[in-house]
């Protein structure tokens, strides 16, 4: 998230509102710095479209190009229109353009829009928003390639776009609401201060950590809680992929929220029973997922304090985007959690989180890391500072898995 799941989900909530991020940047500043003016207009019934939803062929592309090590998509931040020392400038663009497109997807223009093109009194009538105000916004997201602006005056969803209507197939509506939430931004307004101090900027502005804020606050926390739903992305896809999870008899999903993760491993995995370990007030939610879903046989809840105790009988004791939301001496009294309720079997211990890439190297997690330490005062990870703190609490690694984007550590009881 974060990300994007954020430190979440991880904003990686932030690594899930990567994709759209980077698909609005990479086509506002690569088509500006190439000084190109759209010359043909896509058009929203045309085959054209998908072509416009298919950002890594462009990044490869543009990688060929000069040699980059980083995506070339994040070389779009910089605004190539201006002289070398202004280009910064471009990072503010990125404010105009999510609040933009926040605002459009609070109101619904994407759900207004899932049966086709509409005008702007159209959307209005069915967003209740005020029209020239709404012509504006809609003019500037689609000018930033989210959206379609016909000739004819009509506005249309582009595929970018097509996961911001509401419970759409594969969708991250929730996942960009909560990134994009308020809550989330005001640390933003002081990060400095997290650097002057190495406290939290979020405990700063609302005087209680993350957690205990949304403990607190229930509409927040249900914000944070459906977003996490959403808190798939390409390396979580992979990890089901490449590791076999039917290996264990019973696996514990420790902070695995209202239960995403752990029901699709399940439905893959049939000789596997599950418990959902995690806060009353989040598990609480997880049964309306489970009933009926055909794996309710096969699953146990259990609302915990992870600091406290963790359910034992397990053998794999699975922890996804959760101990980057912690500062070291907290993510090993969780991982002591886990050792201890191992005890003297041969449970596996499964981190997922970003594994961080070395010096000067891109990675999403770097940026990842600093919305960790602003917002919860966690961090993201490098391969070394995993093995110490697994090594902490009582475990040495079992595999050896690629740096970059979302990985799974094995670590086995020592
Ligand atoms: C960023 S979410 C990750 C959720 C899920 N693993 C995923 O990848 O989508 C972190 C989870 O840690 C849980 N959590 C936070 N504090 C906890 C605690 N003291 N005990 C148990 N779970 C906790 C939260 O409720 C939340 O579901």
């Amino acid at each position: 998230m974060p990300h994007i799941g954020v430190p979440f989900v991880g904003l990686h909530y932030l690594t899930s509102l990567r994709q759209p991020l980077r698909v609005l940047l990479d086509r506002w500043w690569s088509r500006a710095s190439r000084g190109e003016r759209r010359s043909t207009r896509i058009r929203a019934d045309d085959a054209t479209l998908s072509a416009a939803g298919a950002p890594d062929e462009r990044w490869t592309r543009m990688n060929e190009q000069d040699g980059s090590p980083r995506p070339a998509g994040m070389d779009g931040w910089f605004d190539r229109n201006l002289p070398p020392r202004q280009q910064v400038l471009g990072f503010v663009y990125a404010k105009w353009a999510i609040g933009a497109l926040r605002a459009i997807v609070e109101v619904k223009v994407p759900d207004a829009l899932a049966d086709g093109p509409r005008t702007v009194a159209e959307i209005s009538a069915a967003t209740g928003t005020d029209p020239d105000a709404l012509y504006r916004v809609l003019r500037a997201v689609a000018a930033a390639g989210v959206l379609h602006e016909g000739e004819d005056g009509r506005f249309a969803l582009l595929p970018v776009c097509e996961g911001l209507v509401s419970d759409a197939e594969g969708g991250i509506r929730d996942m960009f609401l909560f990134a994009s939430d308020p809550m989330l931004w005001r640390p933003y307004e002081d990060v400095a201060h997290t650097l002057r101090t190495g406290g939290s900027a979020f405990t700063h502005a609302f005087g209680l950590p993350f957690y205990e804020y949304t403990k607190a606050h229930p509409d927040k926390a249900a914000v944070l809680d459906r977003a996490m739903l959403q808190n798939r992305y390409p390396g979580t896809e992979r990890i089901f992929d490449e590791f076999d999870f039917g290996r264990f008899a019973r696996i514990a999903d420790v902070g695995g929220g209202r239960g995403h993760f752990l029901l699709e491993l399940l439905r893959r995995n049939p000789g596997t029973t599950g418990v959902l370990a995690d806060q009353p007030h989040t598990v609480a939610e997880a049964k309306e997922l489970f009933d009926g879903s055909g794996v309710e046989d096969r699953v146990t809840v259990a609302p915990i304090d992870f600091f406290t105790e963790v359910p034992s009988g397990c053998d794999a004791y699975f922890i996804k985007n959760t101990l980057h939301n912690w500062d070291d001496d907290k993510a090993v009294r969780i991982l002591r959690s886990i050792r201890a309720a191992i005890g003297g079997t041969d449970a596996r211990l499964l981190i997922v989180e970003n594994l961080l890439r070395g010096p000067g190297e891109w990675d999403i997690g770097k940026l990842i890391d600093v919305e960790s330490l602003a917002v919860l005062g966690g961090r993201e990870r490098g391969r070394a500072e995993w093995n110490r703190l697994a090594a902490d609490a009582g475990f040495a690694p079992a595999n050896d898995p690629v740096p970059g984007d979302v990985a799974l550590l094995e670590y086995r009881p020592v």
